[in-house]
């Protein structure tokens, strides 16, 4: 199974803990996207949309992170607790990935992507929507474990990647302290923790480098 990916993508990183998570061994095939990797002729046939994530398993290309999260659970997981069969359950964990996708994650390219790309100040407003974001995720951790219910699953995984890379603008989590409890857990049991953090310390990287 061949994994193009970039370890500084926060989409790329959710798919590395979960394959891990799951014991799945991912041929790993890093693509400069900076350098503009994903638009060669080769790539774009496997991924016309030419992203990463991209996965191809036995000749099926998938793209798009959240997709491919439930993808590599429904056809490997040994159960299915990191993606529920229960249609509530199931429910309850594709809202809060989609919550990431067009809210929380949203928020990340939003206010701080021109912040470090661009060294734009920060707009005041696209701050606030990452305030937002934050306090509804607050919101969903009250009297939980886990963001969709009592045990870890894609949703966490994706959640993790995204908060994660807030930290590279050293973002305060411990504003919000029922995420700020989640995330010192979800470090803990998540499979592949430390290769997550290892992307996000490189993006740190690239941006004090930039800053010299
Ligand atoms: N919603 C997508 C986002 C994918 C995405 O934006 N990937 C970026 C890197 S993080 C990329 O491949 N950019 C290069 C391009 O689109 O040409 C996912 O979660 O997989």
């Amino acid at each position: 199974m061949d994994f193009y990916y970039h370890p500084c993508s926060a989409p790329c990183r959710s798919v590395i803990m979960t394959a891990k998570a799951l014991g799945v061994e991912m041929n790993m095939k890093l693509l400069k996207v900076m350098d503009g990797e994903q638009l060669k002729p080769e790539f774009v046939e496997l991924n016309p949309q030419h992203c990463i994530p991209t996965l191809v398993d036995d000749g099926f290309s998938l793209w798009e992170s959240r997709a491919i999260l439930i993808y590599l659970v429904e056809k490997y997981g040994a159960d299915d607790s990191l993606y529920p069969s229960d249609p509530q359950k199931k429910a309850v964990v594709n809202q809060r990935l989609y919550f990431d996708m067009g809210t929380l994650f949203q928020s990340f390219i939003d206010a701080i992507y021109p912040q470090i790309r661009s060294k734009e100040p920060a707009d005041p407003v696209a701050m606030q929507k990452v305030d937002t974001a934050f306090g509804h995720l607050d919101t969903f951790l009250e009297d939980q474990e886990y963001v969709a219910g009592d045990c870890l699953t894609v949703a966490d995984i994706a959640l993790l990647a995204s908060v994660s890379t807030f930290e590279v603008v050293d973002f305060d989590i411990a504003q919000y302290p029922n995420v700020a409890r989640w995330y010192e857990n979800a470090k803990e049991v998540t499979p592949g923790w430390e290769e997550n953090w290892d992307g996000v310390q490189l993006i740190k990287k690239f941006i004090q480098d930039g800053n010299e």
